[in-house]
């Protein structure tokens, strides 16, 4: 279970975006998150996946209170996470070929000999031509580019996906492929989703459950958070 209770968060102290918002997912759950935007579902996707730390509230992760956000979280709560943007570029290093940025994650954590079996396993996962694999970001397309970054996130085999606009930039076709991909891990594996974004047909369809960011923000006003 992926608790988030009562969290107040932001960037400014004295004026947080959301203030006693609660949610929670069941194990294997996948939530989609409807708001719009700037109305702080980023920031709650990122406080979510210890990213970002709230001014107040609690995460519990499958049982345990979250120990500390972005570095300072434990490793085992961190690497539970699979995490990704909207823009590829903006979180994949310029300088990494493919196949290393698909492979940080394993050899952030001391795994670097699972690399060779997990990157070639990832990358007919996620429909990335193998020739591709030692290009850098800027030579490929967005759509190739968020598929290494699909790679990447599940690289650890994570028990929570946060998918945070994942598809907005990519083409109808590309958006099927990875709702596809994050499907089928979904299935192997028993992982919880959060997928967070404004197209309400393919979170309805994508997700068991959809949550609008109104009544997430009503409760907490009433109390009910
Ligand atoms: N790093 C930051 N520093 C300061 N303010 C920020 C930062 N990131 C986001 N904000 C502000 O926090 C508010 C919520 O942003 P957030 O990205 O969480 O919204 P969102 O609902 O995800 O929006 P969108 O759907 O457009 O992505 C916005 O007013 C935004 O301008």
């Amino acid at each position: 279970m992926l608790e988030l209770h009562s969290l107040t968060a932001g960037y400014d102290r004295r004026s947080p975006v959301f203030r006693e918002v609660s949610l929670s997912i069941a194990p294997g759950e996948a939530v989609g998150l409807l708001g719009p935007s700037g109305c702080g579902k980023s920031t709650l996707a990122r406080v979510a996946a210890l990213l970002h730390e709230p001014d107040a509230g609690r995460v519990v992760i499958d049982g345990t209170a979250a120990g500390g956000w972005r570095h300072r979280a434990p490793r085992e709560q961190r690497t539970a996470f699979g995490v990704v943007f909207q823009q590829p570029r903006l979180s994949a290093d310029p300088r990494l070929r493919l196949s290393d940025l698909i492979a940080e994650p394993l050899r952030a954590n001391g795994r670097g000999a699972e690399v060779p079996g997990r990157v070639a396993e990832l990358t007919a996962l996620v429909g990335l031509g193998e020739e591709l694999l030692g290009r850098r970001p800027h030579e490929v397309s967005d759509g190739q580019l968020q598929r290494a970054c699909l790679a990447r996130a599940l690289v650890l085999r994570p028990r929570w996906l946060v998918c945070d606009e994942m598809t907005a930039m990519l083409d109808a076709s590309t958006t099927a492929a990875l709702v596809a991909v994050v499907e089928q891990y979904r299935r192997d594996t028993g992982a919880g989703l959060l997928a967070v974004g404004h197209d309400r047909v393919l979170l309805k369809r994508w997700c068991e459950r959809t949550v609008e960011w109104r009544d997430l923000a009503e409760r907490a006003a009433a109390g009910l958070g």
